[in-house]
C-alpha cells in the first residue's frame, strides 16, 4: 500500500500547490489523475515518485519506481540505444527495452542523439526506460502526448501488463486515451486539495461541446468540471458523474451544442 498522509507542497514561498493531502493507493491497480491545467498533478505525480520532497507530510510504501515526466529532456546528446543501455547498465541487467520500443512504434534511427528524436519517439524512450524496470510503482504523466492512435492502444496493454503483473500505475491524461484503461481508482485534484471519486458517485463523464466564442471560460468554471482540453473545434470535459447532467444543462443555455457524451466508471483491472 502507498501512503499518502498530510502531504503538502509549495514551491519556494510560493502558494501552497497541495496541501492536506491523504491517498491510499492498492499495491495492485491503475489510478488516474483528474485536474484542470495547473491544478497540481505533475506536483503530486513528482511528490508520489519521489522527485519532489513534500513540504509537509509523508509518503510510504512506494517501494521502486518507474516516472515518466510530462517533458522529458530534450538536450540528451546520447542515443536511445546508448541511453536505454546505460539505464540498463545503472540496473545490473542487459535488459534495456529496445524490443518494447518497437512495440511502441518506434520507427527511426535508434543511435541518432536524443535531442534530434521527434516528440514521439522520444516519448517512446521514456516510457521505455520506465517499463522495462518493471517498477512496483509507475507514475505518467501525460504519457499518450505525442503518440499515434496504435502506439496509444499498445501502451494501454503495456500498463494493463504491468498492473497485472502486479505494479501500482498512476496516470494523467488530456488526450482522451485513458477512457480504454482499466482503471480502479479515478482521483481528482482540486485547489491543491485530492479526494478519490467514491465508488458508487457516478464515476465521470467526457462530454465534447461546441462552444460560441467567450463562453469557454465560464463552462470550464461550472462545478463538477475536472479537466478540460480543446480537441479541434471542440472543448473536451471530464466532468463528476453526478454533474453530468447539471453541467449538459448549464452548456446548453450557454450556447453550446453538445457532440459527445460518455459515462465512464472505475473498473477492476484485467
Ligand atoms: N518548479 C516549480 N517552481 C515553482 N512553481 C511551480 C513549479 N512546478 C509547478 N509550479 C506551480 O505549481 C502549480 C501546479 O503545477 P503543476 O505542474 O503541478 O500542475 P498540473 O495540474 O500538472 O498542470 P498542467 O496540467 O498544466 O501540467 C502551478 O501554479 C505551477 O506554476
Amino acid at each position: 500500500m502507498i501512503e499518502l498522509a498530510g502531504v503538502g507542497k509549495r514551491y519556494g514561498r510560493g502558494p501552497w500547490v497541495l496541501r492536506g493531502v491523504g491517498l491510499e493507493l492498492a499495491p495492485t491497480g491503475l489510478a488516474v489523475l483528474l485536474g484542470v491545467n495547473g491544478s497540481g498533478k505533475s506536483t503530486l505525480l513528482k511528490v508520489l515518485a519521489g522527485i519532489v520532497v513534500p513540504t509537509e507530510g509523508t509518503v510510504s510504501g512506494r517501494g521502486t519506481v518507474g516516472y515518466v515526466p510530462e517533458r522529458f529532456p530534450a538536450s540528451l546528446k546520447l542515443s536511445a540505444r546508448n541511453y536505454l543501455q546505460h539505464q540498463a547498465a545503472v540496473r545490473g541487467t542487459r535488459e534495456t527495452g529496445i524490443e518494447l520500443l518497437d512495440r511502441l512504434g518506434f520507427i527511426g534511427d535508434l543511435d541518432r542523439p536524443m535531442a534530434q528524436l521527434s516528440k514521439g519517439n522520444t516519448q517512446r524512450v521514456a516510457l521505455v526506460q520506465a517499463l522495462v524496470a518493471r517498477p512496483e510503482l509507475l507514475v505518467l504523466d501525460e504519457p499518450f502526448a505525442g503518440l499515434d492512435e496504435r502506439s496509444r492502444a499498445e501502451l494501454c496493454a503495456l500498463v494493463h501488463e504491468a498492473v497485472r503483473d502486479g505494479a501500482t500505475a498512476v496516470v494523467t491524461d488530456h488526450t482522451g486515451s485513458r477512457s480504454r484503461l482499466a482503471s480502479t481508482l479515478t482521483v481528482t485534484v482540486t485547489d491543491g486539495a485530492v479526494r478519490p471519486v467514491e465508488p458508487g458517485a457516478g464515476g465521470t463523464g467526457a462530454v465534447a461541446l461546441a462552444c460560441p466564442s467567450g463562453v469557454r471560460s465560464e463552462v470550464e468554471s461550472l462545478p463538477g468540471v475536472l479537466q478540460s482540453t480543446t480537441d479541434g473545434p471542440l472543448l473536451a470535459l471530464d466532468v463528476l458523474g453526478t454533474e453530468l447532467d447539471a453541467v449538459l444543462a448549464a452548456a446548453l443555455a450557454l450556447g453550446c451544442s453538445v457532440h459527445e457524451v460518455r459515462r465512464e466508471r472505475a473498473t477492476a483491472a484485467s
